[in-house]
């Protein structure tokens, strides 16, 4: 049996079709969407992911800034940026790159985004409103799986998902996304004893671990959905994620590719998120009553 391919890049191109036309409905009231990333230091990766970004800003008919910070930047600094990006009315979201330079706490400065222009969906206050499930900005990367798992029609309630990774990015909420959605979630990670007993009994197999091969075919069970987050450059500069997609592509029901799977819908649910908080902008004006 071989799996049928999850196409990302078609998933996301449709996704952001939808959206596009939403931007335009947004601009003849006069609000252009408009997305700030802050990048500090001088990551290579990072500055790639910050490109795409604003190139389907600008795809999108939405506006996009990049701050560029020294690698020196203090976080006093830093947060300085941030508190005059929660107080325009230009910009709707807000998105710090991370890694952030190791001298600066991450909590910190993610405490500082405004929850209303959090479009990561990394602040607590989404985070909890997540948990509790109300409405809130979703974490780009977990919404992107299950728009993916939407579009090729899983019923997720019931089933058995075993994401790999606990990240606060990634793998815990994405975890959480799946409990909300009524599945019966376990999470593996760096310590657990025999990541095979778990990842054999998945329904859906979600990998976030960050490691080159780390499911074989042998990790998989018949069938399975397999979902790989990883992004992992190899010598040459080839990208592959945590699956051995050729070996593991006979076993499972569905499997995404890297690239062209997860990474597009992080992107397109970052745009989704911006578009959100700007429909939210329109609203807290209108019920202050001020513009
Ligand atoms: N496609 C996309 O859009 C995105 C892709 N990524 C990619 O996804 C991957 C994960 O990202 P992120 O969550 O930020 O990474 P982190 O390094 O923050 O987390 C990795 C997680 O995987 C666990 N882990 C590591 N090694 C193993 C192992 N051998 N067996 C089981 N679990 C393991 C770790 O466990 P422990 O907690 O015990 O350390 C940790 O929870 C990376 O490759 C990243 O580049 C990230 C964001 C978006
Ligand atoms: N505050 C913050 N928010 C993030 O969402 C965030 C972050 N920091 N730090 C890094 C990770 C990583 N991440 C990716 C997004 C898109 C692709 C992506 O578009 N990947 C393409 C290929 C890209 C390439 O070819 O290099 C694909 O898989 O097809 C990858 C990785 C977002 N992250
Ligand atoms: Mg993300």
């Amino acid at each position: 049996m071989a799996a049928e391919l999850i196409d990302g890049k078609e998933i996301a191109r449709k996704k952001q079709d939808h959206i596009g036309s939403e931007v335009q409905k947004l601009k003849a009231e006069g609000i252009t969407p408009g997305l700030a990333v802050i990048l500090a230091g001088n990551n290579q990766a990072s500055r790639t992911y910050v490109k795409n970004k604003q190139k389907t800003c600008d795809k999108l008919g939405m506006n996009s800034m990049l701050i560029e910070l020294p690698e020196s930047v203090s976080e006093q600094e830093l947060i300085r940026k941030i508190t005059e990006l929660n107080e325009s009315e230009d910009i709707h979201g807000i998105l710090v790159q991370l890694p952030l330079p190791s001298h600066i706490n991450e909590k910190a400065i993610i405490e500082a985004i405004s929850p209303d222009k959090d479009v990561d969906g990394f602040h607590p206050i989404n985070i909890g409103r997540m948990m509790t499930a109300q409405d809130a900005f979703i974490p780009c990367t977990p919404a992107g799986i299950i728009e993916m798992l939407d579009s090729i029609g899983t019923d997720i309630s019931g089933k058995h998902v075993v994401v790999i990774g606990r990240s606060n990015i990634v793998g815990k909420p994405a975890g959480q996304l799946f409990l909300n959605e009524d599945a019966t979630v376990t999470y593996c990670h760096s310590k657990t004893a025999d990541l095979k007993e778990y990842t054999t009994r998945a329904d859906i197999l979600v990998a976030a671990a960050g490691k080159a091969k780390l499911i074989t075919k042998d990790h998989v069970k018949n069938g399975a959905i397999v979902i790989d987050v990883g992004m992992n450059r190899k010598e040459g500069g080839k990208l592959c994620g945590d699956v051995d997609f050729e070996a593991v592509k006979h076993k499972a029901g569905f499997i995404t590719p890297v690239p062209g799977g997860v990474g597009p819908m992080t992107i397109t649910m970052l745009m989704h998120n911006t578009l959100k908080a700007a429909k939210l902008s329109i609203s807290k004006v209108k019920s202050n009553g001020r513009h």
